[in-house]
C-alpha cells in the first residue's frame, strides 16, 4: 500500500472561534479509525508547514481537565497554525491514554490520586503498556496533503521520529509549552523524567 493511500476521505469547509479550517476528515486503511486533519491555507508542495500531531485526550481537550496539559497544547497549536495562517492540525481517534483507551486511562488516573503513582507507573501497574500510539495515520494524512516537510508543534523526540520513519520529513521540531499549573506539575515532570520529553522550563523559575 502506497504511504498516503487513505481508505476514504471526506472534506467540509469549518469556520471556528480561530478562523476558517478545511476539515478533512478520513478513515485510515491500517488502524480503521476516522481521524481528521483541520488544515488551513495552502499546504501542498510546501515546505516547513507548521503540523501538530495530537493525540485524542477528551477530558483535558474537550472537558479542560488540568491535570493533563493537552487541553492547553491542542488551544496553543490552533494558535500557532492561525496565526502563521497556514498548517495542519492531525487528531488520531483511539490514541486515549497514549492508546490504552478511556476507560484503562481513567483507572490509571485513579491509581495516581490514591497511589501515588506517576503516568508511567499507573499504566503498568494495571498491566498496561505506557504507550502504544501509532503515528502512521497522521503520516499517512500529511503525505496525502502534499506538505513537503514540517515543523512539527511538539516536546516528544519519539512522535518526530516516527513520522520520519513513515516518509515525513521533518524539517524542525519546535517545543510546545503548556502554561506550568500545579494540577498538571507532576504530570510534567513524568514526561520530562520518564518519558524523555522535552521540557527544560520546568526549571525555570516562576515555571
Ligand atoms: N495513560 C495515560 N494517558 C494519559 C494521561 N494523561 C494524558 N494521557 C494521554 O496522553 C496522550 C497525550 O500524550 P502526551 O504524552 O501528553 O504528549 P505527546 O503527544 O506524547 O507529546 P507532545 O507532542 O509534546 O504533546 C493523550 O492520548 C492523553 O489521552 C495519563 O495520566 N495516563
Amino acid at each position: 500500500m502506497s504511504d498516503d493511500a487513505l481508505d476514504e476521505a471526506a472534506e467540509a469547509e469549518l469556520a471556528t472561534r480561530w478562523g476558517p479550517f478545511r476539515l478533512v476528515a478520513f478513515r485510515d486503511p491500517v488502524d480503521h479509525q476516522e481521524h481528521l486533519a483541520l488544515v488551513r491555507g495552502p499546504v501542498r508542495d510546501h515546505d516547513e508547514v507548521p503540523v501538530r500531531v495530537h493525540s485524542e485526550c477528551v477530558t483535558g481537550d474537550v472537558f479542560g481537565a488540568l491535570r493533563c496539559e493537552c487541553g492547553d497544547q491542542l488551544a496553543a497549536a490552533v494558535e500557532t497554525i492561525a496565526a502563521a495562517d497556514r498548517g495542519v492540525l492531525v487528531y488520531l481517534r483511539g490514541h486515549e491514554g497514549r492508546g490504552i483507551g478511556l476507560l484503562d486511562k481513567v483507572r490509571s488516573l485513579t491509581l495516581q490520586d490514591t497511589e501515588g503513582l506517576d503516568t508511567v507507573d499507573s499504566a503498568t501497574a494495571l498491566g498496561l503498556p505506557v504507550d502504544v500510539r501509532d503515528y502512521g495515520p497522521a503520516a499517512r494524512v500529511l503525505l496525502h496533503l502534499g506538505v513537503r516537510s514540517v515543523r512539527l508543534l511538539s516536546n516528544n523526540p519519539d512522535k518526530a521520529r516516527v513520522l520520519e520513519a513513515h516518509g515525513v520529513k521533518v524539517a524542525v521540531r519546535e517545543p510546545l509549552h503548556a502554561p506550568v499549573r500545579p494540577e498538571n506539575l507532576p504530570y510534567l515532570v513524568a514526561k520530562r523524567d520518564r518519558l524523555g520529553h522535552d521540557l527544560p522550563h520546568l526549571d525555570a523559575p516562576g515555571a
